[in-house]
């Protein structure tokens, strides 16, 4: 597996006692495979994302990522949120090029590679419809372009893992809908390993290869399904019945999820 996650457990500290964010939490991921995330409200989805890329420890259990046990930040990831977050002041292609300067051994090579890198960043922009905005500030940018362009940044290192937490989660339908087409075309160019957090079910099953249902904090997971449908996908298979039955069968896990603590 290239991400495996076995028997863990991760408790914040708080004033009312520990809340148990994880438990128990066993998953494992595959090189170049597309996983989603999905579960109830609050039942520790980001708190994975923080574990898979060492953000955060676990107080017991195993992470591994690419081979290697996971004991702290990992570069060999990439992130994006819900939240662009890009630098006002910057340019959007020095926005993408921000991470260049920071993880090695990009940093080190960006001096006498600048052409070469700018040229790669540019490549990328245009990947996702944005050739010609690179001059552009985010602020001059719609929404969902911000998004494409922390795509970009989150891809310009070549990291191994992406990892997604709902980060179409603030656009429009018609806007999130194109964002999923440019991440399908994204992942079969590059063939990164994903990880998604997402509570939009249709989401998941139109972009992953294979999607985990959480418990209801804590979380751990309760079910895994493969999903069938051959890629590239047409945006239409989201209507066709073997797609809206498989919405139904995780919404229900999903339901019964919650009910277990209500
Ligand atoms: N830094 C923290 N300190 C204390 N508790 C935290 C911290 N981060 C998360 N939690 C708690 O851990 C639990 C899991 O949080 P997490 O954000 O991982 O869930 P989530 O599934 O991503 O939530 P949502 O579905 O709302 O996005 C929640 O009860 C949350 O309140």
């Amino acid at each position: 597996m290239f991400v495996s996650l076995d028997g863990v457990r991760l408790a914040y500290p708080s004033d009312y006692g520990e809340v148990l964010a994880l438990d128990g939490l066993t998953m494992g991921i595959e090189e170049g495979e597309f996983a989603a995330v999905v579960g109830p409200s609050g039942c520790g989805k980001s708190s994975l994302m923080r574990l898979a890329t060492g953000l955060h420890l676990p107080q017991s259990g195993a992470i591994r990522v690419a081979d290697k046990p996971v004991t702290g930040p990992l570069s060999i990831t990439g992130m994006a949120f819900q939240n662009p977050s890009l630098l006002p002041w910057r340019t959007t292609l020095a926005n993408v090029m921000l991470p260049l300067e920071i993880v090695r051994p990009h940093r080190r090579r960006l001096k006498h590679e600048r052409t070469a890198y700018t040229q790669k960043a540019e490549d990328l922009l245009s990947l996702v419809g944005l050739e010609g905005f690179g001059a552009r500030f985010p602020w001059q940018l719609s929404g969902g372009m911000q998004q494409r362009a922390n795509l970009c940044r989150a891809l310009i290192h070549d990291p191994v893992l992406l990892m997604l937490d709902e980060p179409f989660g603030a656009l429009d339908a018609f806007t999130r809908e194109e964002l999923w087409a440019v991440m399908q075309d994204l992942h079969a160019q590059k063939r990164f390993t994903v990880i998604l957090v997402t509570h939009d079910l249709r989401e998941a099953i139109y972009l992953a290869d294979k999607i985990f249902v959480m418990s209801a904090r804590p979380g751990r997971i309760i079910s895994e399904h493969r999903v069938p449908f051959p890629r590239p996908r047409p945006m239409d298979i989201t209507y066709e019945r073997e797609f809206v039955d498989l919405v139904q069968e995780l919404r229900g896990e999903i339901a019964d999820a919650r009910k277990e603590v209500a």
